[in-house]
């Protein structure tokens, strides 16, 4: 059984397809990278797993079960591209709101909340206002939101922009530990040395699934020693 399924799905905003037929998985103690240049439909694809956008052919399967579906919400742990916050809550505020609307247990919350937040280095900060953080730590809070409730699979829509290098290998080094136990997790990126953290990648090119592979595996197809260049030689590729 799959953590995430996708199979075949397709979406139109419009007259424009920027969704087609894309097909993949996400097993149990596995992280999945979806990459791809802007605009190549990575957020789309990631709203339309967790149920915030409708597919219009295809479908979505989380833990065997058909998205969308309120109550799987609980065992995902969703970041999304903007960060969805309470600017006039402190942190810790939000952080209170969310686990009583995930059901962390009473007696669990005040170590959940600061094991989060110090994985993002944000322990300090608990009592700011959101709408004073600055543009990485809103990104770092979205973060420790998205594992409050120790999810079974976490969904991370580039999780790390702004982070800077020490914060963000710490992040990925927490990552792997949840993969580790068992996690599933799927995160787009820009960033190609994150990619190369991931077991496999999903490479997606104007709406479809270019191809999909370990980083390894990847390279040897399209002969090239970076995943970045596999999308410069499709770009020149088509131009020439
Ligand atoms: N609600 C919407 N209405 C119309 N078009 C949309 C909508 N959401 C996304 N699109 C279009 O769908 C395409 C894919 O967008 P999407 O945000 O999924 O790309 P992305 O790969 O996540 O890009 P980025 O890396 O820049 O975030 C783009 O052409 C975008 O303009």
């Amino acid at each position: 059984m799959h953590a995430v399924e996708v199979s075949g799905i397709s979406k139109s905003f419009g007259k424009t397809e920027v969704l087609k037929d894309i097909s993949f998985s996400v097993s149990k103690g596995e992280i999945v990278g979806l990459i791809g240049p802007s605009g190549s439909g990575k957020t789309t694809v990631v709203k339309t797993i967790i149920g915030m956008e409708k597919a219009d052919e295809g479908k979505v399967t989380v833990q065997n079960q058909r998205m969308p579906n309120r109550l799987l919400l609980n065992q995902i742990g969703y970041m999304a591209q903007s960060d969805a916050l309470y600017m006039e809550l402190s942190a810790e505020q939000q952080l209170v709101f969310f686990s009583k609307l995930y059901g962390v247990p009473k007696n669990k919350r005040k170590q959940r909340i600061s094991e989060c937040m110090g994985l993002v280095d944000l322990e300090k900060d608990l009592s700011k206002k959101v709408m004073i953080y600055s543009g990485g730590m809103k990104r770092r809070l979205s973060l420790a939101l998205a594992l409050l409730h120790e999810p079974d699979i976490l969904v991370l829509d580039e999780p790390t922009v702004g982070i800077d290098p020490r914060l963000r290998k710490q992040i990925w080094e927490k990552l792997q530990l949840l993969k580790e136990q068992g996690g599933s997790i799927l995160v787009t990126t820009h960033v190609m040395d994150e990619a190369e953290r991931c077991d496999r990648l999903v490479l997606l090119l104007e709406g479809s699934v270019l191809a999909v592979g370990t980083p390894q595996e990847l390279k040897n197809q399209f002969n090239t020693d970076s995943i970045e260049s596999i999308f410069l030689l499709k770009k020149a590729g088509e131009s020439a």
